[in-house]
């Protein structure tokens, strides 16, 4: 990851509206470990607080992991600053909701899903056009996590869910733990 620019850091906040949306859609229950990788600065993690999760937020730009130390430092969430690429899972149950930068929708899905990890279920904003692949049957590797691992559609994100907009579609990933 190089560069402070908005497309270098993929920078889409999700409106607070729609982030309380997506969170409910997810159904935590208090208690349970989320990870929210690409916090920014914490649309989902408030929610999730909210919820009764402990969150795990996960952020590359060191400004926003210091905004999100800073405005969740009451709150049972902690933050990490690293490249969610470098990111050890959870040795125990974790769900994942999440709005991860576009970029790496591909390897974060293959990490979850790759054998030994302890994913309960995540809810994952990414483009449309991206979750239409992975529930159509061609997604990377479905032969080894199929068996384990229901992927679906749940909401759809008109483009002004976000601030700024972004120039594609969205829809929320459910992964399901069979
Ligand atoms: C699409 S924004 C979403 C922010 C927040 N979750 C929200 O919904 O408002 C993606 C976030 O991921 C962060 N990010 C970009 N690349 C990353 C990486 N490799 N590892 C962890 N975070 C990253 C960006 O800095 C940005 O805050």
């Amino acid at each position: 990851m190089s560069g402070n620019g908005r497309a270098a850091w993929g920078w889409h906040p999700l409106d607070s509206h729609w982030a309380r949306r997506v969170v409910a859609a997810a159904g935590v229950r208090p208690g349970e470990l989320v990870l929210d990788i690409g916090a920014g600065r914490g649309a989902l993690t408030a929610p999730l607080v909210d919820a009764g999760a402990r969150v795990l937020a996960v952020e590359l730009h060191p400004g926003r992991a210091d905004d999100l130390r800073r405005r969740f430092a009451d709150d049972p969430v902690t933050v990490i600053r690293t490249d969610a690429a470098d990111l050890r899972l959870p040795g125990r149950p974790f769900r994942v909701v999440s709005s991860p930068p576009y970029g790496i929708s591909t390897a974060l899905l293959k990490r979850l899903l790759a054998p030994g990890s302890r994913l309960i279920s995540a809810d994952l904003v990414v483009q449309r056009a991206f979750a239409n692949r992975w529930i159509g049957g061609n997604a990377p590797g479905s032969g080894r996590w199929s068996r384990h691992y229901e992927l679906g559609l749940g909401l759809r994100l008109p483009r002004k869910a976000f601030t700024p907009p972004p120039r594609v579609d969205s829809a929320v990933l459910t992964i399901r733990r069979r």
